[in-house]
């Protein structure tokens, strides 16, 4: 068994309803025990350029799970969720309904065509660092440091629900 951290993210339709569906459907997946969920935070869409002021708030957090999967199999299914609530990819770091990234699997480090392992840019995410926090204060990103001393040091602002 392995815990993993996931991250959610939406910031197009109804966000709250689309982010409990998305939670309800990962823990009735077979191999998938959900153990905590963060608080919900709000934030402004950071894209290319920077933090988009124009683009529609998101509301992110993470939740921690027990699983069973191997992590290519946990990615697959997140992809599947993703895809029931009508993700759809088109400009990079675009407006979405629901986002689901893989951030940690017990430390472990994946580099390969579908998986990076520990999420390469959560490191340098509030958004992402500020919820994990919540559900573990003693989080450290494997080759980056604690995730408390990355969380005071991350630019984007974000605020607690
Ligand atoms: N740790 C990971 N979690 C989720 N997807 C990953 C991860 N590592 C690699 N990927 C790959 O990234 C692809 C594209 O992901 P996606 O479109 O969700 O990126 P994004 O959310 O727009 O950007 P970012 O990765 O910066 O959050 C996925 O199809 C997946 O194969
Ligand atoms: N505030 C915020 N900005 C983002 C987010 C996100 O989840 N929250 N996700 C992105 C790509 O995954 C790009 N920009």
């Amino acid at each position: 068994m392995s815990r993993a951290i996931i991250a959610f993210g939406a910031n197009l339709g109804d966000r709250e309803a689309t982010i409990a569906a998305a939670i309800r459907e990962l823990a009735e997946t077979e191999g998938v025990d959900l153990l905590q969920v963060s608080p919900v935070y709000e934030s402004a869409a950071i894209k290319d350029a920077g933090v988009d002021h124009e683009a529609p708030g998101y509301l992110n957090g993470v939740v921690a799970v027990e699983t069973a999967l191997e992590p290519h199999d946990l990615l697959d299914r997140l992809l599947a969720i993703e895809a029931v609530h009508g993700r759809v990819r088109t400009e990079h770091w675009g407006d979405r309904t629901l986002d689901l990234d893989l951030i940690d699997v017990d430390g472990c480090r994946i580099d390969d065509d579908r998986l990076v392992l520990p999420h390469p840019r959560a490191w340098q995410r509030a958004f992402v660092l500020a919820p994990w926090l919540d559900v573990d204060p003693d989080a450290v990103i494997a080759g980056r440091g604690p995730v408390a001393r990355l969380r005071a040091e991350a630019s984007d602002e974000v605020t607690r629900r």
